[in-house]
């Protein structure tokens, strides 16, 4: 079948318009949400931050850096995903030292920028607790 005539979902050709790449890379999105839980638990972590950035007024630089932190680590459970995806596609079940070397740099770096989130939430938010525990128990 010709590759302008197939029907979405069977395309392999190139998208003809800026809206068919936005709804292919929303879809991406999605998959990665709905298959891979890690990333399901990125966002839910990411979401607590957010509210605690808002319980504690952070200004428009502590902002910058908490989204900085937490869309890293979105980035990166992204690639991480497309890189599993990739090592199945080329390997199937079958077990390949390529592949898992693949697999754990890619989950390395998931690490890495969490290791960074972690950082970012604690210079943000330990001063401020401390502050408010200290206001509460005077
Ligand atoms: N085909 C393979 N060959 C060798 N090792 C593999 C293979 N598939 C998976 N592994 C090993 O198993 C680990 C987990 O596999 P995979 O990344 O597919 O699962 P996951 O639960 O989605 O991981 P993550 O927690 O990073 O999202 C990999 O980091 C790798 O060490």
């Amino acid at each position: 079948m010709a590759s302008k005539n197939r029907p979405d979902r069977l395309q392999v050709g190139k998208n003809h318009s800026f809206w068919q790449s936005w709804l292919h890379a929303w879809t991406g999105l999605k998959t990665v949400v709905i298959e891979e839980r890690n990333m399901r638990t990125h966002l839910v972590l990411g979401a607590v931050a957010l509210f605690a950035g808002w319980w504690v007024h952070l200004s428009v630089n502590e902002w910058l850096w908490l989204a900085l932190a937490i869309f890293l680590v979105i980035l990166c459970e992204i690639n991480n995903t497309i890189a599993e995806n990739l090592s199945d596609m080329i390997t199937g079940p079958n077990f390949s030292p390529l592949a898992k070397k693949i697999k754990d740099i890619a989950a390395g770096a998931v690490v890495f920028a969490a290791a960074f989130a972690v950082l970012v939430g604690l210079v943000l938010f330990a001063p401020k607790v401390w502050n408010l525990i200290v206001s509460w128990l005077n």
